[in-house]
């Protein structure tokens, strides 16, 4: 069996494959290196062989977590690297070690499942775009703020915006005008988002036209995937990424 990790600066995202990497034997969203250890060890018949790994933390984080898992399994751990070029696409950052491992991965995986030009929004702590032409250029991309760190900097640097999840949940039942804190913030920056959305599919037609594939992933795609019924949601397109930068041989 196989373990696969993504970890993101909230979250690790975790799957495991069996021996012929055909079956998701089991997979979840922790939010530390000890709650995946608790997840992996409850799965029944656990026989881990191999893991691979991305991370866009602290290389202090990443060594520790590797280090547990060698600890706990016994198993070595492969983890993706930065590169100029891989798979017919190339990294289009002046320095290409400085782009965000995810989103190599993720244009990795985009660019094979779409064959051709696509455009990779990420939807994770982060909201990351990324452009990739029909050669395998990328082109660019951009960050900004994700709706976590959109609704924490408002809760944090204003004195009267405070509410609890559940409130924020009901509030994005609808998006007309707030005429409640929660209402106003929670829609205010999912539409913040879906403007986001539709700026990067407006710059996307005026390079290809209707010439490519848009993709969506990371754990909050869901809440603008309803705007761009276009759109291929692939939740595990880091994923499909690290199996290309990290094959089994
Ligand atoms: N099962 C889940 N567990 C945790 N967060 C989730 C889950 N499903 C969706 N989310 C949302 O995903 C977002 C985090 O996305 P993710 O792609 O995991 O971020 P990162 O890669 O930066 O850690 C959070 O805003 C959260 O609301
Ligand atoms: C942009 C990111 C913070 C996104 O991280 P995430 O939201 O997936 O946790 C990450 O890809 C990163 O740290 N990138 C390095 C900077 C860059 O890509 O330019
Ligand atoms: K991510």
């Amino acid at each position: 069996m196989i373990l696969e990790l993504d970890c993101g600066n909230s979250f690790i995202k975790w799957r495991v494959l069996d021996a012929d990497v055909r079956r998701v034997v089991g997979e979840g969203v922790v939010d530390s290196d000890l709650a995946l250890l608790e997840s992996l060890k409850a799965l029944k018949g656990l026989a881990l062989k191999f893991c691979r790994l991305v991370s866009v933390r602290t290389p202090e984080e990443t060594h520790a977590l590797i280090a547990l898992l060698t600890q706990a399994f016994g198993i070595s751990v492969a983890c993706a690297a930065p590169a100029r070029e891989m798979s017919d696409v190339r990294n289009g950052y002046e320095e290409f070690e400085r782009l965000g491992l995810d989103r190599w991965l993720a244009m990795l995986g985009g660019y094979h499942l779409a064959s051709g030009a696509c455009l990779v929004l990420d939807f994770g702590t982060a909201v990351t775009a990324d452009f990739i032409a029909a050669d395998g250029e990328h082109l660019g991309g951009f960050i900004c703020p994700g709706i976590p760190l959109m609704r924490n900097q408002l809760r944090t640097h204003t004195r009267r915006i405070r509410y609890g999840d559940l409130a924020a949940e009901r509030a994005l039942e609808s998006l007309v005008p707030g005429r409640t804190t929660v209402e106003a913030v929670e829609r205010g920056c999912s539409l913040m988002l879906r403007g986001f959305v539709l700026t990067q599919l407006e710059m996307a037609r005026s390079y290809w036209g209707d010439d490519f594939t848009l993709f969506l992933t990371g754990g909050d795609a869901d809440l603008v995937s309803g705007i761009v019924p276009e759109a291929r949601v692939v939740p595990d397109l880091v994923f499909v990424g690290l199996a290309m930068a990290c094959p089994l041989s």
